[in-house]
């Protein structure tokens, strides 16, 4: 790029600094959850909280963050002179610093800033987990002066204020924080640890320098300043960047599935044994089971982890045309819980269907249409036809029907089980896990994935704008350069930082010469 002379240097920056006063929201700030609080807690506060868990347990964790934590650490754990050693641990008496009754013995840490989680002087007492010493040491540190109980949350906001974290690595720390299964932990702590952060960050950075490509151009280019090139150059790497984009979004929701669970579903006609199959997967009577057609009524969920996987499991009604008008509901409520299902198990009471059907493999795909309420071919990637009741069947009309009944195109996996003998159980559980976990992907390989229904929709919109960029591109270069501006603003709520600052310092850094 042909760069302009020291002299311009000024010229550029004022001229960057009124584009961006004059040209509608700069996407500048940070987002507005760092922004003043109306309840008049400020971050001048010093917080503390119990870390650990609420409850009776060995040892409990109390944290403190800011500027006065190092006067609670020397008034309460008796050090008149030095503090300890940086992240050490020290054993000392806990005392009131009122009354100086001694509350605790236990272990002081020291972290000054800004090397601590929060990015400010911080403390932690490792403590006794007994209710009583808990209140006490929490009531003692209410008494410092310049001391407060922290809201929910303050310690990881005053960390991305800090800029410890950005904000992909603040939702991973929650959702590590509520990861109830092995995949789910995996994906959060890649997520906390910044590669996906990293991503967006580095897609945000591409924008901005497009977007002070385009502005310099709008600016400058009239003065010869700028070379031609530039706009092709940015043509491309919006091209580039938006192809990326949008081959993230076709991610087939994999990364969401494995945060929110997978949706499976079991449905089928009644008395199939819809009730004993979740029964037997989550082992425990969560839905009654009783021989009178019609007995499930409503939709009966649970949740469970299926090798590692989370899945919520849904019990429906079985799907049969009926004059009771509670029941039609439960069919209805079963209906719409099939469409929305990530995986439908359909269930099949296999020795009615081979007592009255000659063809099994016919009658259920007419059966797996009427279940999942398709016209076309049933999508056999998003369900699984479970053959139940088999210990009703002789062994060689078993083996009969499984043979037939193996390798059908337009059929589903199907699975012989028996729900009241546990038989095919253990191997319709693999291919369960095999389904579920095509459905959440591997959280450690490949690209890091969108984890948020959030990110997605600000992903999308990130796109939307970039069209933007093309559709004006050779008939109003303000608004093109508009939709890329909005473009970094989506990108820029995602990781939570776009600073205007941020864009002139790319102005600066691409424009001068020798700098
Ligand atoms: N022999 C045999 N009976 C079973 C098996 N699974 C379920 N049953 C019986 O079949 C009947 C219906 O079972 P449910 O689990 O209530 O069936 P459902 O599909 O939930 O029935 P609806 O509530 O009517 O939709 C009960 O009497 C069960 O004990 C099985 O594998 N073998």
């Amino acid at each position: 790029m042909m760069l302009p002379l020291p002299s311009i240097y000024r010229g550029i920056w004022r001229a960057a600094v009124h584009s961006l006063r004059t040209r509608g929201t700069p996407p500048s700030r940070l987002l507005s959850t760092c922004d003043g609080d109306p309840t008049g807690l400020t971050d001048a506060d010093t917080i503390f909280a119990l870390s650990s868990g609420h409850g009776r347990c060995g040892v409990a964790v109390v944290r403190i963050s800011g500027p006065a934590s190092a006067a609670a650490l020397r008034c309460m754990a008796g050090l008149t002179h030095n503090l300890p050693p940086p992240r050490t641990a020290l054993l000392r008496s806990i005392t009131d610093p009122r009354s100086k009754e001694v509350l605790d013995r236990g272990l002081v840490l020291w972290f000054p800033a800004p090397h601590s989680f929060s990015g400010e002087d911080s403390v932690e007492f490792h403590i006794h987990g007994g209710p009583a010493v808990i209140t006490a040491v929490l009531q003692a540190l209410g008494s410092v002066p310049g001391m407060r109980p922290a809201e929910a949350g303050e310690f990881t906001r005053r960390a991305f204020q800090a800029g410890k974290l950005g904000l992909t690595e603040v939702e991973g720390l929650g959702d590590l924080i509520h990861a109830e299964t092995e995949a789910q932990r995996r994906q959060a702590l890649r997520q906390m640890s910044g590669e996906l952060g990293r991503l967006y960050q580095d897609w945000s950075h591409r924008l901005k320098r497009s977007l002070a490509h385009v502005e310099a151009f709008i600016d400058f280019s009239e003065d010869e300043l700028i070379e031609d090139g530039v706009l092709n150059q940015v043509d491309r790497s919006l091209c580039d960047l938006q192809a990326e984009m949008e081959r993230h979004l076709k991610d087939e929701r994999r990364g969401e599935r494995l945060r929110s669970g997978v949706q499976v579903v079991i449905a089928g006609a009644t008395n199939a044994g819809k009730s004993s199959l979740l029964n037997a997967l989550c082992q425990r009577p969560a839905a009654i089971v009783s021989p009178i057609a019609g007995t499930t009524r409503d939709v009966v969920e649970t949740a469970l982890d299926i090798g590692g996987f989370p899945v919520l499991l849904s019990d429906t009604a079985g799907l049969r045309d009926s004059p009771d008008l509670v029941e039609r509901e439960g069919v209805r409520r079963a209906r719409e819980r099939v469409e929305q299902a990530d995986l439908t198990l359909v269930v099949v009471d296999c020795a009615g269907l081979l007592s009255e059907h000659q063809q099994a493999a016919g009658f259920l795909q007419e059966h797996l249409r009427s279940v999942l309420a398709s016209e076309k071919q049933p999508g056999t990637d998003r369900c699984l036809l479970v053959l139940n009741k088999t210990d009703l069947l002789p062994e060689k009309q078993r083996q009969k029907l499984d043979l037939e009944l193996r390798g059908v195109s337009g059929l589903p996996p199907v699975c012989l089980i028996s729900c009241q003998t546990k038989e095919g159980l253990k191997d319709f559980l693999i291919v369960l896990h095999s389904k579920v976990k095509t459905l959440c992907g591997d959280p450690l390989s490949g690209a890091p994935t969108l984890t948020q229904a959030r990110h997605r929709a600000h992903l999308q919109q990130c796109v939307a704008a970039l069209y933007q960029y093309q559709r004006y591109r050779d008939t109003d270069l303000a608004l093109a350069a508009e939709g890329v501006r909005l473009a970094l603003t989506s990108l820029g709520r995602i990781t939570g930082r776009v600073g205007a600052e941020e864009i002139l310092d790319i102005i600066f850094k691409d424009f001068c010469i020798g700098k």
